[in-house]
């Protein structure tokens, strides 16, 4: 059962990332990750290809969050969970142990479920990341980078005179929006979502989905998602995890329209999850 995680992948469903010979943006080899005793994910391989969007799905608890936190090390702040194997970014160790956690969270950016703004205005929500990270060169330069990061989270037109007031007065949407131009702020390489629109309205679901498929352009996004119809519509690749295996992985239209494996077909065929 175990080896079909791995080895399955491999032969029937070639990672997409180096196709077109361009190198993954990030690689996971041989991931295994621990909480104390038990173990969460399982040898998981995965290429993840630079700009575009690659959708993580699968049941309840089979470890797509935990491996997304593998990307920017945010496993680090429990303290029971202990990771084993290699993550590169661009070819870098992002686990070696000279690397610069806080560094590498600017360059790998994270979207999570709720909004969550910062109880300060939309302004200073923006402009956080770049002040701590020391990216700022004086006030002008401050406020382009505010404008830029609203403009290129589709939210600078709806808040443009009000920077102000508190992020945490916007709508739900526009809040996941203020977010999405927080982690943008920083100018990431990688943006990591974590069921992003699952308390959002379809409406503001809409648009944060149009604004992902704007944002690959020019990032890298890997996105955790329950909705199926979510991950066909957004991502360019769909890696399926069960209980902890990764258990396929292919380009989403592969995945969605002839899944290899027989609980992939479940999964999307609603049988289970
Ligand atoms: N902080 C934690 N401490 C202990 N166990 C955890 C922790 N976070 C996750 N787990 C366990 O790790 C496994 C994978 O959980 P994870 O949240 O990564 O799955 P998921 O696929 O993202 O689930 P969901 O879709 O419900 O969000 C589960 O068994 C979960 O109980």
């Amino acid at each position: 059962m175990e080896q079909i995680a791995t080895s399955a992948t491999a032969e029937t469903a070639p990672m997409s990332g180096v196709a077109n010979g361009e190198a993954p943006k990030v690689t996971a080899r041989d991931v295994c990750v621990f909480y104390g005793a038990k173990q969460a994910l399982f040898d998981v391989n995965l290429d993840v290809p630079r700009n575009s969007v690659t959708a993580l799905i699968g049941p309840s608890g089979c470890g797509k969050s935990t491996f997304l936190r593998c990307l920017n090390r945010m496993n680090d702040t429990i303290p029971i969970c202990r990771v084993t194997g290699k993550i590169e970014l661009d070819e870098q160790d992002i686990y070696d142990r000279d690397l610069d956690v806080v560094e590498l969270r600017a360059r790998v950016g994270m979207v999570f479920q709720k909004p969550n703004p910062f109880p300060k205005s939309i302004f200073d929500n923006i402009a956080y990341g770049p002040r701590i990270h020391g990216l700022v060169r004086d006030k002008t330069h401050l406020e382009e980078i505010v404008e830029t990061s609203l403009e290129k989270a589709g939210l600078w037109k709806e808040v443009k005179d009000r920077v102000h007031e508190p992020g945490t007065g916007l709508s739900g949407g526009q809040q996941q929006r203020l977010c999405i131009a927080r982690a943008i702020a920083t100018t990431p390489d990688v943006i990591l979502m974590d069921e992003p629109c699952s308390a959002l309205d379809p409406i503001a679901t809409a648009k944060v989905e149009e604004l992902i498929h704007e944002l690959r352009q020019n990032y890298t996004i890997v996105i955790v998602t329950h909705s199926m119809q979510q991950a066909r519509r957004v991502s360019q690749k769909t890696a399926f995890f069960h209980i902890g295996y990764l258990v396929e992985v292919g380009d989403t239209e592969q995945i969605f329209e002839n899944p290899q494996d027989k609980r992939t077909q479940d999964y999307i065929m609603g049988r289970f999850g």
